[in-house]
């Protein structure tokens, strides 16, 4: 266990309902735990069953689940946004604000001294109440909150935000590379659209930040220290980091339900493709995807949801798909264990959206990493790792979003064929920044200091 000061914390969470922010506030709540402070993890009752198997300490770590009530226009039961497409989203915030009274019962019974939060915008209303200091745990990358969610963003109130406004840089925004080309900034129009009752996702987000004692980013100050220090001073507060917090390798891996199929490859070979938890792609944009992978003539393992009015991924494949690729090729429709994939050594190249988490599952990884990133985030995440770090190239889009056949395989080849120019500089770059981050005392470096400023935080409340 980590050395530190001897106030034992409890810390209650409190993430958005999506796996992409569930699942790593509940890393955060393992490296916590570890360092002996007692956590109460608030989520919807379904996502318990889906996440308990990261509890790594169960003795330290509770769930405590709500009740998630109905909304007009969502299906019945749907509790996550993983449920949901993402037209509909802003009605799951509907559910969340509407989940107010229970999640203050839980604080009224349970007494933590800290919550973590993202996009409950009230949080720190009820925690004043109640002498609990609240933090602003973002999980998405400084780049995506320092473009979108900054006072200096000044978003209209009574219209929504225009393509010219969006164009416009914040004021002051300290990177000419971390940026979304004039054909991507409608990815970012959301921001003026409504995001629960009567609350746009821009005022949300911003009254979240504004309103905590803290505001805190998984990210390192490494890749991202001036993105973060702008969101310090337009926010006017301190900003702590707590690194990638990535899961340690457990220490005898199970080998996953792929690994047997895997093994049959060479070392390197296979590139494996996923889009995360919420993509859903068109079924033209699907098959597409699909003829790329036929086209590099390497094995592949692709997980994506089945496309759009598909039931499966079997009846959206192309005509004569699975006989050409035969053995080489399995798709599917389903949930796989993407970091177990992506430690075997079979597997060489990641083809992912760039979602935060797969982002720094990429970059712990030894696999050349290409991107094809579908929304506002993703793409400035894909700009971080592309022009910044030049550890991963990107699949070229046309501008009406479509990617080909071509330029997906020809972005698979440039990071597979061994003699490439850019597929040769990628690998060196991300072999640089793995070892920085894989070194021994990085991840706990920014656990430790975390953790003691945590401590911090609540001794200044008790002196008060
Ligand atoms: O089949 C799968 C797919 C995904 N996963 C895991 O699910 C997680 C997905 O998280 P990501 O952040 O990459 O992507 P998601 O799309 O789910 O995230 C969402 O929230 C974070 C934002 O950055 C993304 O833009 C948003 O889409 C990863 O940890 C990945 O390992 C699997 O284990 N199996």
């Amino acid at each position: 266990m980590a050395e530190c000061k001897n106030l034992e914390l409890h810390i209650a969470m409190f993430p958005w309902f999506a796996v992409g922010h569930m699942t790593p506030f509940l890393h955060l709540s393992n490296e916590i735990a570890k360092r002996g402070h007692k956590i109460t993890f608030i989520l919807p009752k379904k996502a318990q069953i889906q996440l308990q198997h990261l509890n790594l300490h169960p003795n330290f770590i509770t769930f405590h689940p709500l009740t998630i009530p109905h909304v007009d226009g969502l299906p019945l039961g749907a509790e996550t946004a993983s449920d949901i497409s993402i037209s509909l989203v802003h009605l799951l915030a509907i559910a969340m604000d509407r989940t107010r009274e229970q999640v203050e019962n839980i604080f009224r019974a349970k007494t933590p001294d800290i919550v973590f939060y993202d996009n409950a915008h009230w949080i720190p209303e009820i925690a004043k109440q109640l002498g609990i200091k609240s933090i602003c745990y973002n999980v998405v990358s400084a780049a995506s909150l320092a473009i979108a969610v900054v006072p200096a963003r000044n978003v209209p109130k009574d219209r929504a935000i225009t393509k010219e406004e969006l164009k416009q840089l914040p004021v002051g925004y300290p990177s000419s590379t971390i940026v979304l080309r004039s054909h991507e900034v409608d990815s970012l129009s959301f921001i003026s659209l409504p995001f629960g009752d009567g609350i746009t996702f821009y005022d949300r987000v911003t009254t979240a930040m504004k309103e905590s004692d803290v505001i805190s980013i998984r990210t390192c100050q490494e890749m991202e220290g001036q993105l973060c220090d702008y969101m310090g001073n337009q926010f006017g507060k301190s900003v702590l980091l707590t690194g990638p917090v990535l899961p340690e390798p457990a220490k005898s891996p199970s080998k996953g339900m792929w690994a047997t199929w895997l093994d049959g490859f060479e070392p390197g070979s296979m590139v494996f493709c996923a889009f995360g938890s919420q993509i859903i792609l068109e079924k033209k944009q699907f098959q597409e995807l699909l003829l790329g992978f036929e086209l590099i003539g390497l094995p592949f393992l692709i997980a994506l949801k089945p496309p759009m009015e598909c039931a499966t991924v079997e009846e959206a494949l192309p005509n004569g798909f699975k006989e050409r690729v035969k053995e080489r090729g399995r798709v599917l429709g389903g949930w796989v264990e993407q970091p177990l994939i992506l430690s075997h050594p079979s597997v060489g190249c990641f083809v992912s959206h760039c979602g935060f988490g797969s982002m720094w599952e990429s970059l712990m990884s030894n696999c050349q990493i290409v991107l094809v990133p579908h929304l506002g985030d993703q793409i400035l995440n894909t700009r971080l790792l592309v022009e910044e770090m030049k550890v991963a190239v990107e699949v070229e889009r046309e501008d009406s979003g479509w990617f080909s056949r071509k330029s997906l395989s020809k972005a698979i080849k440039s990071v597979m064929d061994k003699d490439n120019e850019v597929g040769i500089m990628v690998k060196k770059n991300h072999a640089k920044w793995k070892d920085i981050l894989a070194s021994p005392n990085f991840m706990s470096g920014y656990m430790d200091k975390f953790v003691q400023n945590l401590q911090d935080l609540v001794l200044v409340n008790e002196k008060a």
